[in-house]
């Protein structure tokens, strides 16, 4: 189980201290007492036992997180199942409530279709470069192959779809689709193909080919129908620094970065993920504002604003739905926080 899973896992923590007056300020005014105070949750390794000498602690944290979610994993697992029952039961009745009332179910209580029915072709195409199969770990494969999932799902959401085709597609990562996602279906996914090998890379039209990364200077300023923009299909944690920069530049494709800092803040690297990417760029297609895009794609902590366990939560399960979270994680998807 990764690590991502283990930190997203919160346990309500009977102990709490009271909460900072920053925080306090965000909860509400009108929360005087100890006992009208809302509880805050609370990660798991936030409570680990003072670090052995030698190690730091956030090091420590890590591993302590790390070790409780191996010895709890079958406990986490149920509790998750028992709040998520718990969080659908509770939307259901309050839905149920609006229609009993006649009133109209407000937006946030409407899940967006999974797929979008007036969808228009962008006119343009993405290549997965997925030729890095060597340099990622089993775990790192396996968080490809969702991303690969979510950039589907991303594509079919849209109002205009790019034409997608996963290239290299071979060794681990199509063994993980032929054996752990063989539900997917993969094969018959409408505008979303898998070839084995990377012609589509090598012998494409450059004049029409922009490679995506994050180390160069050039700025890409909008999307173009009849362009092909090749994205890495690698989960490095960035190990791997101007991979694909110099893979093309070996082939004579010009380099291009999104354009960030002209936009928004974030906080760290600007190395994003792969699904991230894909769908940034699916996003400004749609709403031609790279603004609106870096918002409703990119996690909220990512640009600054506070993320959902920085957030104090009151007791209702269903305040969970009414949280600023990016538009992926409000259809349901989760954070790819570690993936990139
Ligand atoms: C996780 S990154 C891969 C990092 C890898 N070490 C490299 O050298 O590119 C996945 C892909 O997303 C794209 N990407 C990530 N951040 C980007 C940015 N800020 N601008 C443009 N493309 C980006 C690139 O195509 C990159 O290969």
């Amino acid at each position: 189980m990764s690590e991502e899973i283990n930190k997203d896992i919160i346990v309500e923590n009977p102990a709490a201290t009271e909460p900072s007056s920053e925080v306090t300020n965000l909860v509400t005014k009108e929360s005087t007492t100890v006992e009208d105070r809302p509880k805050f949750k609370k990660r798991i390794g936030d409570d680990a036992p003072p670090p052995p000498e030698g190690i730091s602690k956030s090091k420590w944290k890590k591993i302590w997180r790390r070790q409780q979610f191996v010895e709890h994993k079958e406990e986490y697992s149920q509790k998750r199942r028992e709040k998520r029952k718990r969080q659908k039961q509770n939307r259901r009745s309050i839905i149920q409530g609006f229609k009993d009332r006649g009133e109209e179910i407000p937006a946030e209580y409407v899940r967006p279709p999974r797929k979008n029915v007036n969808q228009k072709p962008a006119g343009f195409s993405i290549l997965l470069d997925c030729g890095f199969d060597d340099l990622m770990n089993e775990k790192e494969v396996l968080s490809l192959s969702n991303q690969l999932t979510r950039a589907y799902a991303a594509n079919r959401r849209a109002d205009h779809y790019a034409d997608m085709t996963v290239t290299s597609f071979n060794k681990r990562l199509e063994e993980r689709f032929k054996v752990g996602l063989v539900d997917s279906l993969h094969e018959t996914w409408p505008n979303f193909k898998f070839v084995a090998d990377e012609t589509l890379i090598t012998e494409g039209d450059k004049d029409k080919m922009v490679y995506l990364t994050a180390d160069t200077e050039e700025t890409l300023d909008k999307i173009e129908a009849g362009m092909t923009y090749v994205v890495g299909g690698i989960v490095d944690k960035n190990r791997h620094k101007e991979l694909c920069l110099n893979k093309a530049k070996s082939l004579g494709i010009p380099v291009k970065k999104l354009p960030i800092d002209e936009f928004i803040k974030i906080d760290g690297r600007q190395v994003l993920t792969t699904t991230h990417v894909v769908q940034l760029m699916l996003k400004y297609f749609d709403t031609k504002d790279w603004k609106e895009a870096f918002e409703s794609v990119l996690p909220a902590r990512k640009i600054g604003l506070p993320s959902l366990s920085e957030l104090p939560v009151s007791d209702s399960e269903s305040d969970d739905e009414h949280r600023e979270i990016p538009a992926a994680a409000r259809m349901g998807e989760p954070s790819l926080k570690k993936d990139i």
